[in-house]
């Protein structure tokens, strides 16, 4: 199955914001699912998508910096004026954290929701438009069609086009950008395993050998800026290349250019010569790995990025989606878990509902209690377990925490879909009786409000009385959520946790759903049996979630092949009976 990308290209905007329709794509069931379909067909896992798509991001990013002549890192000064984003519509300028590049001045309110098609258009538009506007002197890549499949010819032409220029890498020996556009390529080509080419006789594709020589050559990339002998033209292999008295000897892209370079003689390239250096260059990967067996693969996240264009990607994307790249590599899981990702995921989900007046009124009773020498509790003012930690944890509970005492005829709150509701005044006319909202009052009542399957007419009413809107559509739950859920299903006994024997050196556990869990659980469940079969593959390791003894489950986590424990909070869990739930 393929994916239609043609599609009339839109106006681009010069402040188009990538990871408002990240968001959207990503927040976007219909097009997951669609992406999933297309990508089990092409053979790409829907991970490996994400990372491509992440990827891609990252060039729009870059070329979007390069075409506005915004200097990296980015400097405020000179950045464009960032627009509230549009979860951040009550408070004021000064009080908003917006994540970066969520949303810019002029753009509409409300996000386009995006398919994956969508996304290539505009990231291609802007590739386009970054050539059309470039100096001359900017090695920028050659745009791969826009008719295309990005899923099947994607990889394909990409490749032609990426052996061209991987040639042109490793005769210069310095393009590092080149090759970490062709990771990009890599992790396509790789399926999901970190092998490539045929793993019967063992032999690595070309694509992987130019690779791997091209990598071998190049230091890390470094934005210009970073440091005398970080960037490639301070120090790094300049042989070929002249600096040219007064004047930069490094491109925007920190890799050395002579004035004399131009875009064609970056980007038109001998095929005969190109053949000939890529045999060059095989030959070099095939003695640099016999050289030494156990190169890793390069992964995504390890590339040498500057941190904060990969901290970028990670807060463009969803929760889940971090949740999902985290286990990639180390660098990944540092990055997926850093504080400040977390941070500005939780002002851009949650920052609105904090500064409501409804809870901004609660918080002030709940200090004003302090005051009057009731005893704060020992974590009272800290923050445990980081910012991770604390979305979780709010993302579940701000709801309970706003209603709690509000269950009587006078006061009446309900948390319902991510919102809250003050149902005082509608008590004594609600259809459905007074008693059933009192009783399920003081807290979050979405699950007993959607059993009752109310009427699109009772939805529409529902707004009038609402004090705390919910998050737009889209916006994705965590773990935490997930997790919830698994602590509902194992308390009903609708799922269990059961031992789950795998290859390599370590045995894995899987939480299993049994007949009839929730939906919650078996996708809880398919994510791990999916890290834990990726993790196999890669050589050995184990996904698992474990049962502590005593018939109580003392944590829920994953451990890679790394060591790390990928650490779910404990409380979240219920005691279940010796023997694993049920
Ligand atoms: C803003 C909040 C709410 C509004 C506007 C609302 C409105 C309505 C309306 C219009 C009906 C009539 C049936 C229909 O049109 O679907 C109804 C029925 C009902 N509602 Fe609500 N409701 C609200 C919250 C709740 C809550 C929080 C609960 C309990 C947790 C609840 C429980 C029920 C029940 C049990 C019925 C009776 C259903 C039946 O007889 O089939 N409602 N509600």
């Amino acid at each position: 199955m393929g994916i239609d990308l043609h599609l009339p290209l839109p106006d681009l905007p010069p402040n188009m914001a990538w990871g408002g329709m990240l968001e959207a794509y990503f927040a976007n069931a219909e097009a997951l699912a669609e992406l999933a379909a297309a990508a089990r067909s092409a053979g790409v896992s829907k991970q490996t998508v994400v990372e491509v798509v992440a990827l891609l991001v990252v060039s729009a990013i870059t070329y979007y910096r390069m075409y506005h002549q915004l200097p990296y890192p980015p400097d405020p000064a000179r950045e464009p004026r960032l627009r509230p984003c549009p979860l951040q519509t009550e408070a004021t300028e000064d009080e908003h954290v917006v994540p970066q590049g969520f949303s810019h001045e002029g753009q509409p309110a409300s996000e386009p929701t995006a398919s994956l098609p969508a996304i290539l258009n505009h990231l291609y538009a802007t590739l386009a438009a970054a050539r059309l506007h470039a100096p001359p002197t900017l090695p920028l890549p050659s745009l791969p069609s826009l008719a295309m499949d990005p899923l099947t010819s994607f990889p394909a032409k990409l490749l032609a086009e990426m052996q061209e220029k991987l040639a042109a890498v490793v005769k210069e020996g310095e393009e590092a950008e080149w090759a970490w556009l062709c990771l990009l390529l890599q992790r396509v080509l790789h399926k999901e395993d970190g092998t490539d080419g045929d793993r019967e006789t063992g032999q690595t594709s070309l694509a992987t050998r130019m690779l791997s020589a091209a990598m071998a050559q190049c230091r890390p990339f470094r934005w210009p800026g970073e440091g005398p002998g970080q960037g490639l033209g301070e120090g790094g292999r300049e042989e070929g290349r002249e600096r040219v008295e007064g004047k930069p000897a490094q491109s925007m892209f920190g890799w050395p250019i002579a004035d004399t370079t131009t875009h064609d003689d970056v980007c038109d390239i001998d095929t005969e010569e190109a053949e000939a250096a890529a045999e060059a260059a095989a030959a070099a990967a095939a003695a640099l790995a016999a050289a030494s067996k156990a190169v890793p693969p390069p992964h995504f996240l390890s590339t040498g990025l500057p941190d904060e264009v990969q901290l970028e990607i990670v807060e463009y994307l969803q929760p889940r989606d971090v949740l999902r790249l985290t286990p990639v590599s180390r660098a990944a899981r540092r990055l997926g878990e850093g504080e400040q990702v977390w941070r500005t995921k939780w002002a851009a989900r949650f920052g609105p509902i904090w500064r409501s007046a409804p809870v901004q009124k609660a918080e002030m009773a709940r200090k004003a209690r302090r005051a009057d020498g009731q005893r704060a509790s020992a974590t009272d003012g800290e923050m445990e377990g980081g910012w991770r930690h604390f979305y979780s944890v709010f993302e579940l509970e701000w709801a309970a925490w706003l209603c709690a005492g509000r269950n009587r005829e006078d006061s009446c709150w309900v948390g319902l879909e991510g919102g809250v509701y003050d149902l005082t005044a509608f008590l004594e006319i609600h259809p459905g009786s007074k008693e059933t909202i009192l009783v399920n009052a003081g807290g979050d009542a979405t699950a007993f409000f959607q059993d009752v399957g109310h009427s699109a007419q009772a939805r529409a009413m529902m707004a009038d009385f609402c004090i705390v809107p919910p998050p737009p559509q889209g916006v994705g739950h965590t773990e935490a959520c997930v997790l919830h859920s698994v602590k509902e299903a194992l308390r009903e006994g609708r799922a269990g946790i059961e031992g789950r024997k795998e290859g390599g050196k370590g045995g894995g556990r899987a939480l299993m759903g049994r007949g009839g869990a929730a939906g919650a659980v078996s996708t809880l469940a398919a994510h791990l049996s999916e890290q834990a079969a990726m993790m196999m593959r890669r050589g050995g390791g184990a996904a698992v979630v474990e049962v502590g003894g005593g018939g109580r489950v003392e944590e829920v986590g994953q451990v890679h092949r790394d060591g790390l424990l990928h650490h779910v909070s404990e409380w979240l869990l219920p005691p279940v009976v010796p023997g694993g739930g049920g």
